[in-house]
């Protein structure tokens, strides 16, 4: 079987891309976008066999962002959208690499001219997680804030996290934690504080899940919209790798995230905008979508659901997205 294609110049070309291997793979450095990348990979040898039997089909380049460099200050005093891609995109923009593994969550609704979302991959799972100092829960799982002591600390950099936490448990003491998964894990269990939230999806991607006290369910803590979901973006003018990548979309990660962006892209919150957008496919082929709009500090908070056909994420999105932003106050929208 041929593993590859020779082009005229001799060098090994990826199947079915016109791509010269290897195939430049964009990715951040942590330790999650770097197993997301290998996952992402590994799938991609499944549907492309040629590729799988190339050892150097593959060369990953580890791309630094400015959400990665700066981790001293909310990621809303150093910037917009795009903190955790815009170095990825330029290096797609200027042929450094051929494609980019995101965490679809820290991918922008609108991106760049020139680059597109080719494929989106099956959803790991979309909740948040409760992470607890040691000494405190078990978790009741009829009331998940009552683990949480009268003035908990709890240490967190998502406004969408803190805004719900507030919202349930306004006594509660909100400190700021950024970092990876591993150094967020660590903050609770020495001690620094009460507990943090992550995703559960980090942290089953990680091996971390057993440290986890529960998984909050999306309608006590609506997630971000995609979270949970991993997302490829190519060069648009590469349509013969565009398509084999969108050769493994995941239907269900397509459709649910087209809900979610369109949201997101009809609130156009900015970085200090708390919103949580979930859609899930129904037994009947429906997509059901939460959206959640608030204030910072809890004391709004806007949650709403629709349910419309699958083949209208789009239009369901934009709709609620609009609605929402309608009848939320407009100073949350603002920079
Ligand atoms: N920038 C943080 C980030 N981006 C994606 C994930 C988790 C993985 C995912 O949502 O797919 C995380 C960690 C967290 O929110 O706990």
């Amino acid at each position: 079987m041929k593993m590859h294609q020779e082009s005229s110049s001799g060098s090994k070309v990826a199947p079915h891309s016109g791509r010269r291997l290897p195939l430049r793979v964009g990715t951040r450095g942590s330790p999650l976008a770097l197993r997301q990348t290998d996952m992402f990979l590994a799938a991609l040898r499944e549907i492309c066999p040629a590729l799988g039997f190339a050892p150097d089909a593959f060369a990953p380049e580890i791309i630094s962002t400015t959400g990665d460099r700066v981790t001293d200050r909310p990621l809303a005093e150093i910037g917009g959208k795009g903190l955790f891609a815009k170095e990825i995109h330029e290096a797609l923009l200027d042929g450094r690499i051929d494609f980019a593994v995101h965490s679809l969550k820290d991918l922008e609704t609108a991106l760049p001219d020139g680059i597109i979302l080719a494929c989106t991959m099956k959803r790991e799972d979309a909740r948040d997680a409760l992470i607890l100092a040691d000494g405190l829960g078990p978790v009741n799982d009829g009331d998940i804030w009552s683990s949480l002591p009268k003035g908990a600390r709890v240490g967190t950099s998502s406004v969408r996290r803190q805004a719900q936490l507030l919202h349930a448990r306004p006594d509660l003491q909100i400190g700021l934690l950024r970092g990876n998964v591993r150094t967020r894990l660590d903050a609770a269990r020495i001690g620094t504080f009460d507990a943090t939230l992550l995703a559960l999806a980090g942290l089953r991607r990680l091996g971390f899940e057993e440290e986890v006290a529960a998984a909050i369910d999306p309608e006590a803590m609506v997630p971000a919209a995609c979270q949970g979901i991993v997302g490829i973006t190519v060069r648009a003018a590469d349509s013969r790798l565009a398509e084999l990548l969108a050769a493994i979309e995941n239907h269900e990660a397509k459709a649910v995230s087209k809900a979610e962006r369109a949201l997101l892209a009809a609130l156009d919150g900015s970085c200090r905008t708390p919103i949580g957008g979930h859609a899930r496919l129904l037994p009947d082929g429906n997509l059901h979508l939460t959206g959640l709009t608030a204030r910072p500090d809890g004391s709004f908070l806007l949650k709403r659901s629709e349910v419309a056909n699958a083949a209208d994420a789009a239009r369901l999105g934009a709709e609620l997205g609009a609605s929402l932003r309608r009848d939320s106050p407009a100073d949350i929208f603002l920079d």
